[in-house]
């Protein structure tokens, strides 16, 4: 559904998006995750038409990013959406289906719904006097005012409190389950490992780890041990009535029972931690080379 290749752009000598190559398939949410000034902003710019690419192309829904018709499948959120703040939420997406030809009985009911779906409140309140959180949910309903295939979210729950961050997130599975693609991204991996199907790592403007979270912990993770010994040894750290180290891999576990015994106690526990998606992350951006852009 949505198909980059080899994307790159330039802003003056400075490459902030140095190729970026992925697909989203029809029904999928991928997440770009990775830091402030990774490029994501602006390789989701240029998926939606907005930014042009120095080279490389995307595609939405058959459409090239340039290709005006693209936008009827489109609905984009950028990463500040500033509302017309005296206008009600009603008004307000009345004025972009508007814009977008909706007849007026479907704009109607597609906005209810939406704003059901959202539980929205204060519908008729001026936007300049709702909170953040409101502010991103209608942002969120003026993408889907021409009911497109393709979402392209940019931090869709950045700066919003937890409750609706989760909020935000449910929609988005949602929208997802309800046959749309979303493309989002995040510097939160917590955001991006629970709710995407396949995600891309993005650092320094290019793309460093790319799949499923178990495909990138399989490929990219390296699985901790935690040893629960019944007798403190020179590296545990108590916990309860034990005592815990981590260790990389199984010859350090049996290491860990050896002293274990010779210390009159014995090994009493072994439990695998998976690697987080920010473990990764850190791991890989810690291996990567000095940024080739220069400072961002
Ligand atoms: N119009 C522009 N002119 C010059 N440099 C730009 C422009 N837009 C972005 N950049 C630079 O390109 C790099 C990538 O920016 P981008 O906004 O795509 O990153 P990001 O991953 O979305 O970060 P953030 O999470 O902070 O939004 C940054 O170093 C940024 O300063």
């Amino acid at each position: 559904m949505i198909e980059v290749e080899d994307l790159r752009k330039t802003y003056g000598d400075f490459p902030a998006v140095v190729g970026s190559s992925f697909d989203v398939d029809r029904g999928e949410i991928f997440g770009i995750v990775g830091p402030n000034g990774a490029g994501k902003t602006t390789t989701l710019k240029m998926i939606a038409g907005l930014v042009e690419p120095s080279a490389g192309s995307a595609t939405v829904a058959g459409f090239d990013a340039s290709d005006p018709e693209m936008r009827r499948s489109l609905g984009f959120l950028p990463e500040e959406s500033p509302l017309y703040e005296d206008m009600t939420a009603r008004s307000y997406l009345d004025f972009f289906a508007d814009l977008y030809d909706v007849p007026d009985h479907e704009a109607t009911e597609r906005i209810e719904g939406t704003l059901d779906r959202l539980e929205l409140d204060h519908r008729e309140r001026r936007l300049g006097d709702v909170s953040k959180g409101m502010k991103r949910k209608v942002a969120i309903a003026r993408s889907l005012v021409n009911d497109p295939d393709v979402l392209i979210y940019d931090e869709p729950a950045s700066g919003l409190d937890p409750l609706t961050t989760n909020y935000v997130l449910e929609f988005v599975r949602e929208l997802r389950d309800a046959g749309k693609t979303v493309l989002f991204s995040a510097h939160n991996l917590y955001h991006v490992e629970s709710v995407c199907d396949r995600v891309a790592i993005m650092n320094r403007g290019e793309i460093v780890a790319r799949g499923t979270v178990p495909e990138i912990r399989d490929e990219y993770g390296t699985t901790e041990y935690r040893v629960f010994t019944s007798v403190p040894l020179d590296d545990t750290e108590p916990e309860g009535d034990r005592h815990v180290v981590e260790v990389a891999d199984m010859d350090a576990v049996e290491e860990v029972r050896d002293r274990a015994a010779t210390a009159g106690g014995e090994v009493a526990d072994i439990r695998t931690r998976e690697p987080s998606l920010e473990d990764i992350f850190l791991d890989l951006a810690a291996d990567a080379e000095p940024d080739p852009r220069g400072g961002s």
